[in-house]
């Protein structure tokens, strides 16, 4: 049994700005998407065995060429996404294949960084049993729920929050049932697993695993880049 890894890399990357999508912006040299697939490669213990990319439409095919390179001898399949990211990931999930595959993780072509050892944990745990698993790193900042007034409503215990990264890891046909039913409003992936009663196990994640969202995070991604080319 092998994994599939879903890459959503159709978002236009607004917060970041620029004249490109997010995920063909370039950190030392080479786009973010290139950095996401060649962490997942590197994951051998993830015997990857398929890639789906959903990206802007109109890129299938240059998205293609650009990636074959990095997949080794893994299939390659390229899509466009769509509207919103949940979009993306249930079109690109139609692409899975259905035999030979008992993980499929979907990871942010935006969380170009996530170390090895975090992907090889989400995996190990989906195949240790759990079907839906996310990484997850403790929260810093003390956080409040308000009301849309803008008034505090309460302050949840910090000790119970948890910040949720990319991969996530599922057992395919969970995954397939989640994207089913309705979406509206899931900005992940383990929400829909949630939403049909399923408990959501969670591993340690890595503050390298953080998401390009702003121009600053750029600064972080070259700085984390050059740390790994150095050592
Ligand atoms: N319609 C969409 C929206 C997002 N994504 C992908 O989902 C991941 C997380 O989304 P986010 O970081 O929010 O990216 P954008 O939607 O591009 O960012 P923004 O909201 O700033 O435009 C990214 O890899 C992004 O390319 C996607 O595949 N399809
Ligand atoms: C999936 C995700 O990266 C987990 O933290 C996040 O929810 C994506 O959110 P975004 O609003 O699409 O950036």
């Amino acid at each position: 049994m092998s994994t599939a890894a879903i890459i959503p890399a159709a978002g236009l990357g607004l917060r970041l700005g620029g004249e490109e999508p997010k995920a063909f912006r370039e950190v030392g040299g080479e786009s973010l998407l290139v950095h996401a697939v060649r962490g997942l490669r590197a994951a051998t213990a993830a015997d990857l065995a398929c890639f789906v990319v959903a990206v802007p439409a109109g890129t299938e095919d240059d998205v293609h060429k650009l990636l074959e390179p990095y997949v080794g001898s893994a299939v390659l399949r390229v899509v466009a996404g769509g509207a919103e990211r949940t979009d993306s990931v249930r079109l690109a999930l139609e692409l899975v294949p259905v035999d030979g595959i008992d993980c499929v993780l979907v990871h942010d072509a935006a969380r170009s960084f996530v170390p090895v050892e975090v992907i090889e944990r989400v995996v190990l745990a989906v195949r240790s049993g759990a079907p839906a698993v996310v990484p997850v790193i403790p929260v810093t900042d003390t956080i409040k729920r308000i009301d849309p007034g803008g008034m505090v409503v309460d302050t949840p215990d910090r000790s119970a929050l948890v910040a949720v990264q990319t991969p996530q890891g599922f057992e395919p046909n969970l995954l397939r049932r989640a994207h089913a039913g309705t979406v509206a409003g899931a900005t992940d992936d383990a929400m829909l697993c949630e939403r049909l009663g399923v408990t959501v196990r969670t591993v340690a994640g890595s503050e390298d695993a953080f998401k390009v969202t702003r121009p600053r995070d750029l600064i972080l991604a070259e700085s984390i880049l050059s740390e790994r080319r150095t050592s």
